[in-house]
């Protein structure tokens, strides 16, 4: 597989990492303004680092955009005219929307909205993905490369924003999460680095036993709690606290945030 990048900025070169560390393509190409920061890419001998989209578009059969909303509309119509039959675009770009897109390339293309997370460079990424109608035809290709690199869905477009929120910010929502019980286990006596290390593996253990298990949450939450002991005691305070309708408040507002700017 071509593969093409435009915008190699965090998420893209999350995506660049996912790609090269589960061996996803044959030629990629990197671009983004400035390439200076890309410059330890160049060892791996199939990698072109570059400012040119139009390059890295006419060498390509898969183009993934990874530019932010305002740069999208600009960059897809000055490469508009080197598109042909057999590209597959991508577009990881919140709130821009499968229409607008085919608006500018036309709806004969095959056209795929992706929503990966960051997580995508360690092979681990929840991603979504929904396509025009034309694309369709190359959700199942687009699905592979992505489960390369965790796991996908194929949902309604009008879902994505909330995908957005769940997936692409949900790293940092859970990111904060992980801190938080550090500083808690700090507090307890561990020093930082054994700290972060039980958090953030206790984290992995937990997501791991629902994922292999298939049970819900609260089962599992039954078999740690020991009647009057420590876990119910803790959990308790953190409803108490307003753990669960916090986050779920956080979840909502982020959402609204999301169809304002769509809006705007
Ligand atoms: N960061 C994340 O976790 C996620 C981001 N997204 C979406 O992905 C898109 C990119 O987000 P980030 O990577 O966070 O942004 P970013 O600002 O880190 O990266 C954008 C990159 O595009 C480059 N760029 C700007 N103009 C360009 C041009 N004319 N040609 C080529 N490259 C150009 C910039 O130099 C920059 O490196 C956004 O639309 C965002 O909504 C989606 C899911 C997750
Ligand atoms: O924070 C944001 O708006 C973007 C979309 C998802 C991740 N970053």
């Amino acid at each position: 597989m071509k593969i093409a990048i435009i915008g190699a900025g965090n998420l893209g070169l999350s995506i660049a990492e996912g790609i090269l560390h589960s061996g996803g393509a044959t030629t990629m190409h990197l671009t983004r303004r400035n390439t200076a920061s890309l410059s330890h890419f160049e060892e791996y001998g199939n990698v072109h680092i570059g400012s040119d989209n139009r390059a890295a578009v006419a060498a390509s059969d898969i183009l993934i955009f990874a530019v932010q909303p305002g740069h999208f509309q600009q960059i897809l119509e000055s490469v508009a005219d080197l598109l042909h039959d057999n590209h597959v675009i991508i577009s990881t770009i919140t709130g821009f929307s499968i229409e607008r897109i085919e608006q500018l390339i036309g709806s004969d293309r095959y056209i795929i909205r992706a929503m990966p997370n960051t997580a995508i460079s360690v092979g681990h990424s929840m991603t979504c993905l929904c396509a025009n109608t034309a694309g369709q035809k190359r959700l199942e290709l687009a699905g592979a490369i992505f489960n390369r690199m965790g796991h996908s869905m194929v949902i309604p477009e009008a879902r994505m924003q909330a995908a957005t929120v769940i997936c692409a910010s949900g790293i940092a929502f859970w990111m904060r999460l992980i801190r938080a019980t550090t500083q808690g286990a700090i507090q307890l006596g561990f020093d930082a680095e054994e700290a972060q290390k039980l958090a953030m593996h206790t984290c992995r253990g937990a997501s791991e036993l629902l994922i292999r298990s298939g049970s819900h949450p609260e089962a599992e939450i039954d078999r740690v709690t020991t009647p009057m002991g420590c876990t119910i005691e803790g959990l308790n305070e953190m409803e108490h606290q307003g753990l669960s309708s916090s986050l779920i408040r956080g979840i909502v507002s982020s959402y609204d945030k999301i169809s304002q700017i769509r809006k705007g």
